[in-house]
This record gives structure tokens, C-alpha cells and sequence, in this order.
């Protein structure tokens, strides 16, 4: 297991990233392959040393129109004639924009596809010297006895077993990182969601499984081995133990980031109610909309401490998501400490 918050902070108290890899130091340079980048060929400090916020989503696309919906709200400007580039095109693999502090970056699907990119994300961030950055996940899921559309916090990450950590065979044995995510970022997120609340946004438990079909206990897969009154016992039986939700990315995004000793957090549109179905029945541009909601709480959130940081203006008025009063964001804060 993982050490605690405690002994990270014990260790990096100026908000380092920890790496725990002795071998990168030695490296004459390190090549970011799936990124498309490298430290001996690209200034990875001159080009990522202001990122502050690292987020992620499975879609090239979500990820693209998040970094459009970012730039909007914190009023960053591009220079004249110029438009965002996808960083990372020519691996082939992963889209990366970067706006300003925020870099928005597509995941692809499961656990595989987003530890692979969370190794190099996490280096990206130590050669770029990047401090205390914060990560969010911003995804889709199933919900369990919530409605479509319902956002979920997630308070924890929990494997198809309920254990929460992260299971990886290593040189043959079986290694396991605890899934925390950072409980008072999640608590913040909730509480941004409260003042105006467009939508449904809730607190619990994540179940992450290694597949869509048979893993998350669907009916509809190629293959299936057991009776709809199973699923739904097991469904019951989950949601019993706290699970709001499930999805295929939360708990290597929980696992490897506490492992780095950075704040994380996941915050997932439910795109169904699994207790009542298994197919994404709902239309398009339902589902398009239903995608936008855990970017508007991200970038609420975003946009609030930016402003903390007098790195925006408070007024409330520039995009669609409103800034809390200076006031209600004091409180906020307050709240949370009360319960540190
Ligand atoms: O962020 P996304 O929408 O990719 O998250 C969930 C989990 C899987 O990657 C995918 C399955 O449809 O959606
Ligand atoms: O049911 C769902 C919907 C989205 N993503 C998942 O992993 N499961």
C-alpha cells in the first residue's frame, strides 16, 4: 500500500511532484512517447511550467471543446490569427490542449489506456517543475438509482470487488495502490454546485471495472452468464456499500495520482440509470448537454481559484458559469475547513 497524505506532504513540502522512479534522474532524456514529447526535445519547463490544472476526459472531442469552454471562462486569449493545437497529434494516441494554467487531455477507455497516460502526464509535470497541480477527471458513467444527467463527486474509488486500490501484477507479484481521491477538493466541487444549481450533482462512492459490458454487469454484451434478477441483487448489493456510480477510469486516476502525491478529483455524468436499464438510450444531444455538466462544475471551480489567486476578474460576467461573491467563497472554504 501507498503512503499517506501525511508522509507526502512530510516529504515534498514545496508541492513537488513525487515521481518515486530514481532511474528518470540518471536518463540523458526522457521521451514522453505517447505524448509526443520528450525532455531532451522539447523546454518542457518553458512550455508547461504555468500548469496548475490538469484535467481529463475519455473523448478527443470533449476534451477539445472543454479546452474551447476553459479558455471562454477564465478569458484567456490566444494570439491574433492563431487557434488551440492539439499537442500531442502526431502520437496518435491522446489529444492535449493547453490553455494558459489548464491543460485539457483526452484518456481514452479504461484503466490500460489512462495509467499509460498518467505515468507520462506525471513526469510531464516533474520536468516542467510544476507545483502542486491539481487533476480532475471528467467522464461519463452509470448511475445507480440516480436519473441521467445526474452529476456524481466521487468520494472514493472501489474496484468490481469493492476494494479500494488499484490491483497491478509487477515482475509477477501483485502490487496495490490505495484509490484516494482528495476529500476536501471533492467537498469544494459539491459545494460549488450548490449556489445555482443547474442540475443534480451528488456524493459517493465510484466503482471502477475493467469492462463495460460483463464487468459493470450488463445484459446487452456479446456475452452474458447470469439472469437480470443477479444483476440487480448485485447492483442492490453495491449501492448498499455506498456506490453512486460506475465507470473504467477512476481508480487508476484515484491510485496513481495519490501515488505522485497529487490532489485529485472525479466528477462523472451518470448517462443512465442502471438500476432501470443497460442501454445509453438517451438522444445525442441530450447526451451532448449531460457531457457539459461536469466541465461547468470543473470549470467553476477553476475559475474560483483562479480568481482567489487575483488571476481573474471577479465580476462574475465573463462566460455562462458564475463566479461566487468573494463572501460565499470565504464560506465555502469555511465549510470545508470546519471539517478537516
Ligand atoms: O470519460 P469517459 O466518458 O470515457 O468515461 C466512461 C468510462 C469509459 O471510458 C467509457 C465507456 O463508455 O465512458
Ligand atoms: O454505464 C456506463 C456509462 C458510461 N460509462 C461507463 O463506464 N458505464
Amino acid at each position: 500500500m501507498s503512503a499517506s497524505d501525511e508522509e507526502i506532504h512530510d516529504e515534498y513540502p514545496d508541492g513537488s511532484v513525487r515521481l518515486r522512479n530514481p532511474n528518470i534522474e540518471l536518463m540523458d532524456q526522457d521521451i514522453l512517447y505517447h505524448l509526443a514529447l520528450g525532455s531532451g526535445s522539447h523546454d518542457l519547463v518553458e512550455m508547461f511550467g504555468d500548469v496548475k490544472f490538469v484535467c481529463m476526459g475519455g473523448t478527443p472531442k470533449r476534451m477539445e471543446q472543454f479546452a474551447y469552454y476553459i479558455m471562454e471562462q477564465i478569458g484567456h486569449k490566444l494570439p491574433a490569427g492563431t487557434t488551440l493545437q492539439d499537442i500531442s497529434k502526431y502520437s496518435y494516441r491522446y489529444s492535449m490542449y493547453k490553455v494558459g494554467p489548464v491543460l485539457s487531455i483526452s484518456h481514452g477507455m479504461g484503466i490500460p489506456s489512462v495509467g499509460i497516460l498518467l505515468h507520462e502526464v506525471i513526469k510531464l509535470m516533474y520536468h516542467a517543475k510544476v507545483k502542486d497541480p491539481i487533476f480532475f477527471r471528467i467522464g461519463t458513467c452509470g448511475g445507480i438509482g440516480l436519473e441521467g444527467g445526474t452529476v456524481v463527486i466521487s468520494e472514493e474509488a472501489v474496484d468490481g470487488l469493492l476494494r479500494p486500490y488499484l490491483e497491478l501484477p509487477v515482475l509477477g507479484k501483485l502490487v496495490q495502490r490505495t484509490a484516494k481521491l482528495d476529500k476536501r477538493l471533492a467537498r469544494d466541487l459539491k459545494s460549488m454546485a450548490e449556489p445555482s444549481q443547474l442540475f443534480e450533482t451528488v456524493t459517493g462512492k465510484t466503482m471502477c471495472t475493467y469492462d463495460f459490458y460483463e464487468g459493470q454487469g450488463r445484459l446487452d454484451g456479446a456475452f452474458c452468464e447470469f439472469t437480470e434478477q443477479e444483476k440487480l441483487e448485485y447492483m442492490e448489493q453495491v449501492h448498499k456499500a455506498g456506490v453512486a456510480n460506475i465507470e473504467m477510469e477512476s481508480l487508476s486516476f484515484a491510485a496513481l495520482t495519490h501515488h505522485a502525491g497529487i490532489k485529485s478529483a472525479v466528477v462523472c455524468v451518470a448517462l443512465l440509470d442502471r438500476l432501470k436499464g443497460d442501454q445509453v438510450l438517451a438522444p445525442h444531444e441530450v447526451l451532448e448537454e449531460w457531457q457539459e455538466r461536469p466541465q461547468k462544475l470543473v470549470a467553476r471551480y477553476i475559475k474560483n481559484y483562479l480568481a482567489m489567486k487575483g488571476r481573474l476578474s471577479l465580476d462574475g460576467h465573463s462566460g455562462s458559469v458564475p463566479v461566487l461573491s468573494p463572501r460565499r467563497y470565504k464560506l465555502v472554504q469555511q465549510e470545508s475547513e470546519t471539517y478537516d
